[in-house]
């Protein structure tokens, strides 16, 4: 890929996926999902375990926050959440990330994640770094796969009296969910639409499956960009 700019996404999407890419994040191939689909690509955040990465992958996210200042519906948070474990590190970079690019907004801005299995002694609880309770969180994590995780995180928050306004994820895979009867031809929703439409929240991501099929263009190998569109046109989300 070349070293930035793409006709197809703005500036800092091409980065973030020519970071990807060549850090092997990103790869292409056949790969067998959660769901059992078998897909020609696959994003994998826990390879973001080089500083470069890390730095890639929080400018990113940080970018994608700044850019909702100028729409309709800017971002407004007080508190990064990321899941544990893999949103940790994501959502603490991201807060690192936004404190350098708009200190002026963002230099004290805060971060906080939970545990997977309470602690019962010292300080105790669930939930380590900033106080939830009345404040507005913003989910930070890496993909939405079933909407499980990030459903069992926004529970937790709300629980400890927090208000999720928010979830930010790396990629939109932008396909359906599995039909019940296994019947995959036909329509059906996505998992991020199905979030955005029980918690009535927005559910940003960096990069899209669209974004990284545009991105490669030109660019990737034919191959990869044909089996990308093909894999799209089978299972692209009814939303
Ligand atoms: O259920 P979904 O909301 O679609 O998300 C799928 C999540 O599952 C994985 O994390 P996991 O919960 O396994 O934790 P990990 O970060 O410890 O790998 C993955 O990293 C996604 O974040
Ligand atoms: O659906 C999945 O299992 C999945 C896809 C993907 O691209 N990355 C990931 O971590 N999980």
């Amino acid at each position: 890929m070349g070293s930035s700019s793409s006709p197809e996404i703005p500036p800092y999407k091409a980065d973030f996926l020519k970071a990807a890419i060549d850090g092997g994040v990103l790869k292409f191939g056949s790969f067998e999902l959660k769901s059992k689909r078998i897909s020609p690509y696959f994003f994998n955040a826990g390879d973001f375990y080089r500083a470069d990465l890390l730095r890639a992958i929080s400018t990113a996210y940080a970018k994608t926050i700044l850019e909702t200042e100028s729409s309709s519906a800017p971002l407004e948070f007080d508190i990064l959440f990321g899941p544990a474990y893999k949103g940790i590190v994501l959502a603490s970079g991201t807060a690192d990330k936004l404190a350098e690019l708009a200190p002026q907004k963002y230099g004290k801005i805060c971060y906080s994640f939970d545990r997977k299995e309470a602690k019962d002694h010292g300080e105790g609880g669930n939930i380590v770094g900033a106080p939830l309770k009345g404040k507005r969180i913003l989910i930070v994590d890496d993909v939405v796969t079933a909407g499980t995780a990030k459903r069992e995180a926004i529970d937790k928050i709300r629980k400890e009296g927090g208000i999720v306004v928010g979830i930010l994820v790396a990629l939109d895979r932008m396909e359906k969910l599995p039909s019940p009867d296994g019947d995959d031809t036909k329509p059906m929703p996505s998992a991020i639409g199905e979030i955005r439409k029980e918690y009535g929240i927005p559910v940003l991501s960096i990069l899209t499956l669209d974004d990284i099929i545009g991105g490669l263009k030109g660019r990737g190998s034919e191959e990869d960009i044909k089996r990308l569109e093909e894999y799209r046109a089978k299972y692209k989300a009814s939303d």
